[in-house]
């Protein structure tokens, strides 16, 4: 996974949002793919925060950018800016959330992106559908054939993950990688970059390529 200025001249360019629930796992996911690490208490995403990684997939060279964006309710309507643009999306939810427990029925919420980015998304977009947290198996909620099932009828790339173990964390970037013919053209939005914490900078400046 090297990250080089070499590499990142003829890198085809995949740009990708992380859409689910707040507390799904999003940011772990995507710093568990750019970093390999995990962290027990994660901190809860503010507005979105940007990533980028350099990778070889398939003997071609890709770079991933990708928009972490913030499952809070109060930051859904910021949502579309980073959709617009992307070229795949990553639609999370935790295997563990339930619609009698709190906080919410993430796999509902995430059948409601679906149904957002089917309706407002780029309609070539790739979209993947992960059931993270699935080294929580004594206290899962959906079962994967549920969500198999919904995934297939709605055309998605559907895997169980854990950024906490890195169980198909890879294979969910590269997956959707090779779904895409050729290169896209990234549309971030235009001065548009709100990072986590920006006042401890430990998060997503480090993360940025
Ligand atoms: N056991 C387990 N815990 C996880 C996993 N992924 C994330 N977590 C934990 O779940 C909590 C929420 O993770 P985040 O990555 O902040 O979730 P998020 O979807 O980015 O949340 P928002 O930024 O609020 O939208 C953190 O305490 C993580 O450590 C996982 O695969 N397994």
């Amino acid at each position: 996974m090297a990250d080089t200025a070499h590499n990142n001249l003829n890198a085809k360019l995949v740009s990708r949002v992380l859409l689910g629930d707040m507390g799904t796992g999003k940011s772990s996911l995507v710093i568990r793919f750019v970093k390999g690490q995990f962290l027990e208490f994660q901190e809860s995403t503010i507005g979105a925060a940007f990533f980028s990684q350099t990778v070889s997939v398939n003997s071609a060279t890709v770079k991933f950018e990708i928009w972490d964006t913030a499952g809070q309710e109060r930051y859904h309507s910021l949502a579309p800016m980073y959709y617009r643009g992307a070229a795949a999306a990553i639609i999370v939810y935790d295997i563990t959330s339930s619609v009698f427990e709190q906080p919410s029925d993430s796999f509902a919420k995430a059948k409601k992106w679906v149904q957002e980015l089917q309706k407002q998304g780029n309609p070539n977009m790739v979209m993947a559908l992960a059931g993270n947290k699935c080294d929580l198996e004594d206290k899962r909620n959906v079962t994967a054939e549920e969500a198999r099932a919904y995934a297939d009828e709605n055309g998605l790339f559907f895997l169980e993950t854990s950024a906490k173990t890195a169980v198909n964390v890879n294979d969910t970037f590269y997956e959707i990688a090779k779904k895409l013919p050729r290169a896209q053209p990234t549309q971030n939005p235009a001065g548009m970059l709100l990072v986590d914490r920006p006042a401890d900078g430990s998060r997503a400046a480090s993360c940025c390529g």
